[in-house]
């Protein structure tokens, strides 16, 4: 029960180290000032990034996913591990469902800590250079905010992430599991390490190609207000607005950064996750198991 949640810490450190600087590209190109864009695209972006303010740069707002992390992950690979096996049986729907679940539940945190990041990841940089106040790092961030928006403030975007989050998750875990069935991994296959990674690199792609379009409203929601100035009058209002002035391409822009990161990030994450667990769990565990799947996975029974 609690090894779901140690398992999801673990796998989230690995994660998180590995796809800050593509989640930083993804979200400078989401909001920059179509215009007066600073960015040609996906790889000019990292280009400008690194010339401009040096590789740490790529590594800006990293405070806040690191420190929501902790709880993120274990929260998420917790509540599906634990809810999938409250669903009794080990169904594809089942699977969806429980990762639905996490992913509704883990907004609590996600959401502040996105709005953190996002703001710190724009700082300095284009429009935002003069309009946003400093902060000094993300919780700073999080507290100047509170203070001046209250808790309204800090969970700006909760709706639009909810919507992104609950079928994305869903998706998420429903892919592993086919994959991870389908590819056949077993503890004692010696390719199991590559089929994980596989396995857990697909979930990321197949599950941030489903919400996309939102996670570009989000982005734009919790960038709005930087200033004082606010364009966006919630959701339908940004998503009129965006497809007014840009078209139906403005549901795109990041994608590339964002799916560059989806892979390694989450082949990282579920296969340190599934490892974790298969040397963690002890054999009373897995007798006490119903006969699951051929490897025990983050979220089998
Ligand atoms: N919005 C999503 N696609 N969520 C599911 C994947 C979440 C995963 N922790 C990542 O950052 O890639």
């Amino acid at each position: 029960m609690a090894l779901d949640f140690l398992a999801g810490c673990v796998g989230g450190a690995a994660g998180v180290l590995v796809g800050h600087p593509f989640d930083t590209v993804k979200v400078r190109l989401q909001v920059q000032n179509v215009e007066k864009p600073l960015y040609r695209g996906t790889f000019h972006c990292f280009q400008s990034i690194i010339k401009q303010e040096s590789a740490f740069g790529l590594y800006k707002g990293i405070g806040s996913p690191m420190m929501g992390l902790t709880f993120i992950n274990a929260l998420v690979f917790g509540v599906q591990g634990n809810t999938l096996r409250a669903l009794g049986k080990d169904t594809p729907l089942n699977q969806f469902l429980a990762g639905s679940a996490a992913g509704a539940i883990q907004c609590i945190i996600c959401c502040p800590m996105e709005l953190a990041k996002t703001r710190m990841q724009l700082q300095g940089t284009g429009e935002y250079k003069l309009k946003t106040k400093n902060y000094k790092n993300s919780l700073d961030c999080l507290i100047k905010i509170y203070r001046k928006e209250g808790l309204r403030g800090i969970n700006r975007g909760m709706v639009s992430t909810l919507i992104r989050e609950t079928p994305s998750f869903g998706f998420y875990f429903l892919t592993y599991d086919c994959m991870t069935r389908y590819l056949g991994c077993e503890a004692e296959d010696s390719y199991v390490i590559p089929k994980l990674l596989f396995s857990g690199g697909m979930s990321g792609i197949v599950s941030w190609l489903s919400t996309y379009p939102v996670d570009v409203i989000k982005s734009r929601l919790q960038a709005d207000g930087v200033g004082g100035v606010t364009q966006y009058n919630g959701i339908l209002d940004c998503v009129r607005k965006s497809y007014h002035e840009e078209g139906w391409r403005v549901f795109t822009r990041g994608l590339t950064s964002t799916l560059l990161r989806a892979f390694p990030v989450n082949a990282a994450t579920f296969a340190t996750v599934t490892v974790f667990l298969m040397y963690m769990r002890s054999e009373d565990d897995l007798r006490e198991c119903e006969p699951g799947p051929v490897i025990q996975q983050p979220s089998s029974l």
